[in-house]
């Protein structure tokens, strides 16, 4: 196979959305037929590939599960290999976490592993969620994919390349989406007594929905609440009569979670009620929190604080979501964050990770499986 750092700019080229990596799926694919074949099982499902490589004298299985979508967001790198697909960007590393699962069936392909291995490149991560799915898929049709331990890794701008962070228990957040339609009445800007503003109603809600976190949440625990994209109106001499407001909550429990619905469909009802009004609210897709196995957690950290290159870090808990906590919710497993060393955080135009972290993870995980 090509460099890691070849492979991984190339698939940087071609981000695609959930359940759309048609491309990325056929470039996985052509990679992997290169390889030995002899010890390799590859299937399909959707756009996401899982490949098991048997091992040679098997006790266990041990699954990897990497994600494989983009985000729609416009490159502002001006790298030469920059995102050819110009709304998308592989803006939060899964290109990386590709080229780390690629070069691992490939170590396995060519040395056979004594245990049993499986890569999972999971489609939409970012959304709507493909690990649920998956799992669906593999526990009615494939039940014998399904490993008996399963880990991951995010890369992590805000820390040096070789850094092995994670923790044992919760990791990240519990999520939920959040699309609230307002629907009032429009007319001309001129004459807004006769109307009811949705830009107006959509703005005070905004205000409103943050007082949950600042009024409603106990100072001692967390929540999030993201409004990330807000749309109204059609033109600017006309009052909007629809609005909509796209976030995202996030909480450390499914109780904060519960409390924090209550306190938007309050909130909401208020609204439709002072600014004559229909709302509805949409939750989207949830995803479970993600929380390592203690003792796989423990075993990540031991092995990097031994491995030459890695620096072990016991990290706190964050309010990042991860479909894989569907997995870790099924599977003893753990997560960790892998340094990236960038300037630019995740779901950044300008996300640069460094690129050594390529080789040094794949070759981390690769002994630390074998290790297992
Ligand atoms: C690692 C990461 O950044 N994950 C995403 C997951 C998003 C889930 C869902 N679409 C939502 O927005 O709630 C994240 O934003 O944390």
């Amino acid at each position: 196979m090509d460099s890691l750092v070849q492979i991984r700019r190339e698939l940087h080229q071609i981000p695609e959305l959930g359940f759309q990596e048609f491309k990325t799926q056929k470039y996985l694919l052509e990679k992997i037929a290169q390889l030995p074949q002899q010890y390799l099982e590859v299937v399909t499902w959707k756009t996401g590939i899982v490949v098991k490589i048997t091992g040679s004298n098997p006790t266990k299985t041990i699954g990897w599960r990497t994600d494989i979508d983009g985000l729609p967001i416009i490159e502002e790198t001006d790298l030469p290999f920059a995102s050819i697909h110009e709304e998308n960007m592989h803006a939060c590393g899964h290109d990386c976490h590709m080229t780390i699962a690629l070069a691992l069936v490939q170590a396995f392909a060519i040395n056979q592993p004594s245990q049993n291995v499986i890569v999972y490149f999971q489609p939409a991560e970012e959304g709507p969620g493909g690990a649920e799915p998956m799992l669906q898929w593999l526990k009615s049709e494939r039940a014998d994919l399904i490993p008996d331990e399963i880990y991951a890794l995010h890369i992590a701008p805000e820390y040096p390349v070789g850094t092995v962070a994670t923790r044992p228990g919760l990791l990240f957040a519990d999520t939920s989406e959040l699309f609230i339609d307002l629907k009032g009445l429009g007319g001309h800007a001129a004459y807004p007594h006769k109307t009811r503003d949705m830009t107006v109603a959509a703005a005070n809600l905004i205000l409103q929905l943050q007082t949950i976190i600042s009024r409603n949440i106990n100072p001692l625990d967390s929540a999030v609440i993201t409004i990330g994209k807000m749309t109204s109106g059609t033109v600017q001499n006309i009052i909007a009569e629809n609005a909509r407001l796209e976030g995202t909550i996030r909480t450390l429990n499914a109780e904060a979670m519960n409390d924090v619905k209550r306190r938007i469909e309050a909130i909401c009802s208020g609204i439709e009620a002072s600014f004559e009004c229909s709302i509805s609210i949409d939750y989207g897709s949830m995803y479970y929190e993600v929380n390592n196995n203690e003792r796989c957690a423990n075993a990540l950290l031991s092995f990097a604080e031994e491995f030459e290159g890695c620096n072990a870090y016991l990290c706190s808990e964050s309010m990042t979501g991860e479909d894989f906590g569907y997995f870790l919710k099924e599977i003893p497993g753990a997560l960790f964050w892998a340094g990236a060393n960038c300037e630019y955080g995740l779901h950044h135009a300008k996300l640069t990770p460094d690129e050594n972290l390529l080789s040094i993870n794949a070759n981390f995980v690769e002994q630390f499986i074998r290790s297992l």
